[in-house]
């Protein structure tokens, strides 16, 4: 069986390669660094490692790669002779790859009527359903009726951490024990990919705005707040109280927007956030708070961790979030020349100030009362650095 996987980077390698490849497919990663794709090419092989106490190491085989800039004809020959189309490049580069996806569907249609499922596995809520937007943009009209026909395109919530590498060899890549993989089953077309470890779903919504509003919210502070203090890595700023207060609260908001939202089990709930909470804690793993706190804009986005739980908090508890509002203008106060996203958001507050950055990126009306609360965190932040 014959796997497309575009981004073959921490979570690609790390775990939806890893997956295929003991789900016996053969994976052609796709992506723009060539030193990755030569690697792959040459070892046809690499290591995983679970950052834990015996620290298990194996090895993902039957892999190759193809370099999407100067080989784009072969990225559409390998969709269309693919068994399964998998996706982890981050949600803004979806856009990027569409019409790659798009031509091979088209090249595939002529010899090959099999169904094909083509699985974002991105941080987002909906992250498949926007890739097929983007694909359907390349085609005609014409050809929608049979594309809807014959390819799914499944929306999926992926967990793991996976942080940075920092190993000698280029394509080692060390992960958490953990992971949890949940597709969408009634938006597959034709049988359900054979990858042990999906868990698969009738309605994917309850399960990523848990997974997102959850793990990622939570992971914003010791990002956000972290960096804020001074932190580099998210184990250290988990080892500072006031962010163990910040992280328990905001979970504990996003927590009753959740369990009022879909009515999840309290109880259950509470043991899903400490879990969590420990995974952040695991002293196998060096995360940077600058990769979990990447692409701010995004995160401060109307639908994403941030803003998307405290509204659902406000309005199922008519109370302002206190914890989530202080995540929020920590974000908000995020600068990392390095980051381009960041250094855009610290442009914007500049030139506009902070409620006019605010309503742009999160898309929040000029009298939401959630934009009172962040501004008056803003300043309460200053406290956190004495
Ligand atoms: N790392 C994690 O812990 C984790 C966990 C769950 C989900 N995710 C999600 O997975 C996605 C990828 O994250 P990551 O941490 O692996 O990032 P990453 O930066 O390690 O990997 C992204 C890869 O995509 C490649 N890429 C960029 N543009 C491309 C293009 N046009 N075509 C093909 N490849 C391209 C990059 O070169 C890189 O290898 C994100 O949406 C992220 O939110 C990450
Ligand atoms: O990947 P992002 O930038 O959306 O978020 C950063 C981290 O929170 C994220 O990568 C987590 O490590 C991951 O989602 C855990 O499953």
């Amino acid at each position: 069986m014959l796997a497309v996987h575009f981004g073959a980077g921490n979570i690609g390698r790390g775990f939806i390669g890893s997956l295929l490849y003991q789900a016996n497919y053969h994976t052609t990663f796709v992506d723009v660094n060539e030193a990755v794709i030569q690697e792959l090419n040459e070892k046809q092989q690499y290591h995983v490692v679970l950052a834990a106490e015996d620290s298990e190491k194996f090895t993902v085989k039957n892999v190759s790669g193809i370099n999407s800039i100067s080989d784009p004809e072969k990225v559409v020959d390998a969709i269309s002779k693919a068994d399964i189309v998998t996706t982890a490049v981050g949600p803004n580069i979806l856009a990027m790859i569409s019409e790659f996806i798009a031509k091979g569907l088209r090249e595939r249609i002529k010899s090959n009527q099999q169904p094909l499922n083509i699985i974002a596995c991105e941080n987002m809520v909906g992250g498949s359903t926007l890739l097929k937007e983007k694909v359907f943009e390349h085609i005609t009209k014409e050809e929608q009726p049979k594309f809807n026909d014959l390819f799914g395109f499944p929306d999926a919530a992926v967990d793991r951490i996976v942080p940075n590498q920092v190993n000698e060899d280029p394509l080692e890549v060390s992960v958490e024990p953990y992971y949890e993989w949940v597709v969408e089953e009634s938006s597959i077309e034709g049988d359900t990919p054979p990858i042990d470890g999906i868990t698969f779903v009738n309605d994917l919504k309850p399960y990523i705005e848990r997974k997102l509003f959850t793990v990622n919210t939570g992971h914003a502070v010791p990002a956000y707040i972290g960096h804020y203090m001074g932190y580099a890595t998210i184990n250290e700023a988990m080892n500072d109280q006031n962010v163990q207060e910040i992280i328990k609260g905001a979970l504990t908001e996003s927590g009753e927007a959740l369990i009022q939202t879909y009515q999840f089990d309290r109880e259950k709930h509470q043991t899903y956030i400490n879990k969590i909470i420990k995974r952040f804690m695991n002293p196998y793993i060096s995360d940077e708070v600058t990769r979990v706190g990447r692409g701010p804009i995004r995160k401060l986005g109307p639908n994403d961790r941030l803003i998307r739980p405290a509204t659902m908090y406000m309005e199922v508890t008519n109370k302002e979030p206190v914890y989530l509002a202080k995540t929020i203008a920590a974000a908000l106060e995020y600068k990392n020349e390095q980051d381009e996203e960041a250094a855009k958001l610290q442009e914007m507050v500049e030139e506009q100030g902070y409620e006019k950055t605010l309503q742009s990126v999160s898309q929040l009306e000029a009298d939401h009362p959630l934009a009172g609360v962040v501004l008056e965190e803003i300043e309460e932040l200053t406290r956190l650095r004495k």
